[in-house]
């Protein structure tokens, strides 16, 4: 059994982790933690685990003194939080996977820039590895320390990559169009939230300013082989869980659209979690799964093409993709714990 923490576990993020490590046949949840529940039960706080797991809240301070009794620590924090537990975790030997966006930018510079936060260890972030599977499969498995990816970058790196790889389409100005649910905005209370303020409505937000840029443009330029300017524009839906991209590529040379769903599907021949469809994805075919659904349209005339990306942002998005970097990380089938019950309505 892989004995496992979790710090932030009343997170949306950190409940939807711990649901999937608690149905994982290969886990042991030895100690979860939140900042304002401390000593309650996880059920007292979501009313779904009554009956069906039980473990009191720790303090993330106790936490720091359990990292004996664990093989992998996952972190759920709000970001600029994760930098010192997860020192002492590697000190231990044990490995980590932060949910947060701590470790996923190379470079010290541009996270501080972007999140203005400093890396007090900058050697942490290096060893991290960026933990989307189906990029990065080969490095997750020797990796102590683990990045899992944006749930927003998940769906747009994913949705691009086959195209960046074989340099079909320019990589100045990328737009990558994204609507996401509220689950994405975390728990915490905000009024941009609130159901009066989310519910009918539909808006952009921090066009040009988004902390997902900087990651996006990172791993496209990285599948590239060269800079990748990124125009990114994300919204909110008024539903609770899903994100749907829209990415418009210019191409760089005359291409069909079936000659692109080949390569797609070449692609990803191997990757269980990416279905390539010829219907343009809907959110409510992947809720409540860890797949990325994609489709591509292409008009050769306007030389253009659009691909249709969808996922779950609470699990491809975040819990399931941190499941799925740990099972690779410890030797176990990358679907374990993550065949779900897809329902429709
Ligand atoms: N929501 C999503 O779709 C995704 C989230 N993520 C990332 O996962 C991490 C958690 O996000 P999410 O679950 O949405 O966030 P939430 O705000 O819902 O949860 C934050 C978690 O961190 C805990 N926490 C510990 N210290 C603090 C503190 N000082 N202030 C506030 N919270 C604290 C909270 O504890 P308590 O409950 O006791 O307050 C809670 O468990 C973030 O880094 C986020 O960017 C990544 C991908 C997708
Ligand atoms: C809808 C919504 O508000 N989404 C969040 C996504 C942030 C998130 O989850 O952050 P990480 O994936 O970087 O951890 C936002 O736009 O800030």
């Amino acid at each position: 059994m892989i004995k496992v923490g979790l710090v932030g576990a009343t997170g949306y993020a950190g409940q939807q982790l711990l649901w999937i490590l608690n149905m994982h046949k290969e886990t042991e949840i030895k100690f979860i933690s939140s900042n304002s529940y401390e000593g309650k039960e996880i059920s007292e706080v979501y009313g779904n685990y009554k009956k069906y797991f039980d473990k009191k809240l720790i303090s993330q301070e106790e936490a720091g003194t359990k990292l004996d009794e664990i093989d992998v620590l996952f972190m759920a924090l709000p970001h600029g939080m994760s930098e010192k537990l997860a020192g002492q975790a590697l000190k231990s030997g044990v490995k980590v996977i932060d949910l947060g966006a701590d470790f996923r930018l190379d470079d010290s510079e541009t996270y501080e820039k972007w999140y203005k936060v400093k890396h007090e260890n900058p050697e942490i972030n290096k060893q991290a590895v960026y933990g989307l599977p189906e990029l990065y499969r080969e490095k997750i498995k020797e990796s102590s320390i683990v990045a899992a990816p944006g749930c927003y970058p998940t769906s747009a790196i994913l949705a691009a990559a086959p195209l960046l790889k074989k340099n079909l389409v320019k990589t100045e100005n990328i737009i990558v169009d994204s609507k996401s649910g509220v689950s994405g905005a975390g728990r915490g209370l905000k009024t941009e939230s609130l159901f009066t303020e989310v519910n009918e409505n539909f808006k952009a937000y921090n066009l040009f300013m988004h902390r997902h840029t900087p990651e996006i443009e990172q791993e496209m330029g990285k599948a590239a082989g060269k800079e990748a300017g990124v125009i990114f524009t994300p919204h909110l839906l008024p539903i609770n869980r899903g994100i749907l991209s829209t990415l418009y590529l210019d191409m760089t040379e005359e291409i069909t659209e079936e000659e692109i769903y080949k390569i797609y599907e070449e692609f990803y021949k191997d990757d269980y979690f990416v279905r390539i469809s010829r219907e343009l994805p809907e959110i409510k075919n992947i809720k409540n799964t860890n797949i990325c659904e994609i489709g591509i349209r292409a008009d050769i005339k306007k030389k253009k093409i659009i691909v249709v990306s969808v996922i779950d942002n609470l699990i491809k998005g975040a819990g399931g993709q941190a499941v799925q970097a740990m099972n690779i990380m410890f030797g176990l089938p990358e679907t374990e714990g993550l065949d779900y019950l897809s329902m429709y309505v």
